[in-house]
């Protein structure tokens, strides 16, 4: 028998959240996660909540023109809303945006200097929407400011001038975002960057590396 269908998005917004954070890529209040509607309005989970433990009261909504729809007066939406809103208006296709922070993610973000952190030719990365045959990618990395707005800024104008390969990117020391056409494929771009970050570290402790990994 088929499962049932989830109505409300929100629902599939707790579930991953919930994986996530049995993962370690949510512990605390780390993270934050939203969902795209028809209207272009977007749920968003509300700051400072524990990822692993989120009900249906623990999401914002925001509107196309900035009104904010909260649970009760006291939620605020997550600190990271304008970096969502900046990739919702950049990728019209996006339909979810999803944040992590992984022990991996913030490790990988320092094998390089510069601000952008080159991956291993993986058949994995056509979960990634990328084809090409040992495929020559790379990920941009943002650095963090305690300004949510200046990343935000920082994004818009990179991305602009110079669209991704990926539709991921780093925040250096924080984590990763990632942006996909619906929830479900959202949690599966965070499971695949994952992977291919905990590989990258492994490969560094073991001495293998692969073209684009080398050391410095
Ligand atoms: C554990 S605090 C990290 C925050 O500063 C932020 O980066 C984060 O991921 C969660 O913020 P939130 O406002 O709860 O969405
Ligand atoms: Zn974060």
């Amino acid at each position: 028998m088929n499962s049932p269908k989830l109505i409300d998005p929100r629902l599939e917004l707790i579930l991953a959240a919930r994986h996530f954070y049995q993962q370690g890529w949510m512990v605390g209040t780390a993270g934050n996660l939203s969902v795209r509607l028809p209207d272009d309005s977007f749920w968003i989970t509300a700051s400072g909540r524990s990822k692993g433990e989120l009900e249906l009261g623990d999401f914002v909504r925001i509107y196309a023109d900035g009104t904010v729809e909260k649970p009760s007066p006291d939620v605020k939406p997550s600190a990271q809303t304008v970096i969502h809103q900046a990739l919702y208006t950049l990728f019209p296709e996006a339909r979810s945006c999803y944040h992590v922070h992984s022990v991996e993610a913030n490790l990988v973000s320092r094998f390089v200097q510069g601000d952008t952190l080159p991956l291993p030719p993986f058949e994995m990365l056509k979960g990634l929407g990328i084809w090409q045959e040992n495929p020559d990618c790379a990920m941009s990395i943002f650095a963090n400011h305690s300004q949510v707005s200046c990343i935000a800024d920082e994004i818009k104008e990179r991305f602009t001038t110079i669209p991704p390969q990926l539709s991921a990117l780093l925040n250096r020391d924080h984590g990763v975002t990632i942006w996909a056409p619906s929830a479900k494929t959202a949690r599966n771009y965070i499971e695949l960057v994952e992977y291919i970050f905990r590989y990258m570290v492994a490969a560094r402790g073991t001495g293998f590396c692969r073209a684009g990994e080398e050391r410095e």
